[in-house]
């Protein structure tokens, strides 16, 4: 998990994903499914991609009440992904009970799914945050509340920029994970991202995983992209 970069495979379909794997053959990657992928393909994209050896992010981001998600839970812990996320937003009990499902679910002499929270979404912006979620607070405050929350919990860590990263792990330990989407190289178009960093800054904030999406998936030359991004970060070529 540490000095990861997982790439956001975010399309729409099983062919579209083998099409743009197929030119990484025999390399090892960390993957995130999200809600447009794992909607229309369900669990069979993620034994697909777990045949060939790929470490799993599954991004739901499951909010609901503690006990929906809890039970939800069992279900993601069944498919044997490496890390699973929810809305700190939903609170206390119901991150406690989303740690609980996975527990209970993961099969005897497997290792449990991490679970992180995603604080405040990357596309948010402190000014957003205060006028739409009416939380006066600065944004550093707000992600470090969240992330608190989410450490009181029992998670693993959270989702956060690269920006509040090194704040999180002075406060709450370096084993707590961070892991940060967001990620441009100083050319790229930052489309709907609001708090972004480059690979190098991540590196040196400490940062535990890089999420990284559109910038390698809809580049000219995916693998050439993959590897830039990879000698920025530090990663190791698996
Ligand atoms: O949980 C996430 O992965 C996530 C949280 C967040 O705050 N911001 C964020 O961008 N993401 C995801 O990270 C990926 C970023 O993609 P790009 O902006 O294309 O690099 C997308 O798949 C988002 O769904």
């Amino acid at each position: 998990m540490k000095n990861s970069l997982i790439v956001a495979l975010d399309f729409a379909s099983k062919k579209e994903v083998f099409e743009f794997l197929t030119p990484f053959e025999g390399e090892k990657l960390f993957v995130k499914v999200g809600m447009e992928l794992f909607y229309q393909e369900g669990p069979s994209m993620i034994h697909e991609l777990k045949e060939k050896d790929h470490e799993i992010f599954l991004d739901l981001k499951l909010h609901d009440i503690p006990n929906t998600v809890g039970s939800a839970m069992k279900g993601l812990a069944r498919l044997g992904v490496d890390l699973v996320n929810v809305h700190a937003a939903g609170g206390k009990e119901m991150m406690m009970r989303a740690l609980e499902g996975l527990e209970a679910a993961t099969p005897a002499g497997k290792e449990r799914p991490k679970l992180i929270a995603v604080t405040q979404l990357t596309s948010t912006s402190e000014q957003q945050m205060q006028q739409e979620q009416l939380i006066q607070a600065s944004l550093e405050q707000s992600v470090m509340h969240y992330a608190s929350l989410a450490k009181e919990s029992g998670l693993d860590g959270v989702v956060c920029s690269s920006h509040e990263a090194s704040l999180i792990r002075q406060n709450l330990g370096t084993d707590f994970l961070t892991v940060t989407p967001g990620i441009r190289l100083g050319s790229d178009d930052l489309q709907d991202q609001k708090r972004v960093a480059t690979p190098r800054f991540a590196r040196e904030a400490g940062v535990s995983a890089i999420v990284v999406g559109r910038s390698i998936t809809k580049a000219a030359d995916p693998v050439k992209s993959y590897h830039k991004f990879m000698e920025e970060w530090g990663g190791i070529l698996k």
